[in-house]
């Protein structure tokens, strides 16, 4: 029952992933390259004060306001907060109250699309994985506007994550690309996370200081 050993398999120069064809040695060095920016980068979120992370919260969240408007309507895919992310619960209950409908994601399968369950304020909320809090009950449904919370952030808006590739795996299942928003830190600003065939870019960039990058649907470039 022994796997013959010695011999090479017919093809080594390419693997797929996701239907993609990455070299392996690329797709390493890559893997490799990102699990050291993400430690880098969580360090440095974690030296930051939790007050200045609220004001940075309260900055994007403002932004948000100006961005999406109006809000009645929209379906909004948001996150709950976690390691040292910036906080937009205080802005989705306002988005909430102002006829927005708010759902948070959930990984229902792992390395599979994350699903989007309806949040409201006083839901009932159950720990999924990561112990990332979550709606416990609530149908899947599609966002029309994803907010994604970035780790790193480069100058294309390729989005540098947690690393379990769940939003690209999650925007490459929609039918249609909603407009994704990442959120972030100032320093979370870097010059390429070396894109990869399943990255994914997004539609526009709010930083804690207030900054706007990239598109906004139905506008022209911001600050150009
Ligand atoms: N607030 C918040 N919610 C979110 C996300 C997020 O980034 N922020 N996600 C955004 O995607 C999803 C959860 N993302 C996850 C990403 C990785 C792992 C995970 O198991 N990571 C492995 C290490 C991965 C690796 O480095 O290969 C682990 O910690 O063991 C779990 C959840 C959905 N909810
Ligand atoms: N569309 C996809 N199909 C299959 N695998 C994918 C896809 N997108 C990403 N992956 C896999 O997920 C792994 C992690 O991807 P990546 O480093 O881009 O994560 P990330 O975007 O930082 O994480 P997250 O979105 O969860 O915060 C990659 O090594 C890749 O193999």
């Amino acid at each position: 029952m022994s796997e013959e050993s010695g011999g090479s398999e017919p093809c080594f120069a390419h693997q797929l992933v996701g239907g993609h064809v990455v070299d392996p040695e690329a797709a390493r060095d890559v893997a490799q390259f990102r699990r050291a920016e993400r430690k880098r980068l969580y360090a440095e979120r974690r030296a930051v004060p939790q007050a200045e992370t609220a004001r940075m919260s309260d900055v994007v969240s403002e932004a948000l306001d100006r961005l999406i408007a109006p809000l009645q309507g929209r379906v909004i895919g948001a996150y709950w907060p976690i390691r040292s992310e910036l906080n937009l619960i205080p802005w989705m209950k306002r988005a909430h109250g102002a006829g927005a409908r708010i759902l948070l994601p959930v990984v229902e399968t792992e390395r599979a699309p994350l699903i989007f369950r309806h949040w409201e304020p006083h839901c009932r909320m159950e720990r999924g994985i990561w112990n990332i809090p979550i709606p416990a009950e609530g149908d899947p449904e599609i966002p029309d506007i994803v907010i994604s919370p970035v780790v790193g952030i480069d100058e294309d808006l390729f989005r540098l994550g947690n690393g379990g590739g769940y939003y690209d795996r999650t925007l490459a299942s929609f039918e249609s690309m909603p407009w994704v928003i990442a959120v972030g830190q100032p320093f979370a600003q870097m010059k390429t996370i070396f894109p990869m065939p399943w990255d994914i870019p997004m539609t526009t960039l709010v930083l804690g200081d207030g900054a706007i990058r990239g598109r906004v649907p139905g506008e022209g470039a911001p600050g150009l």
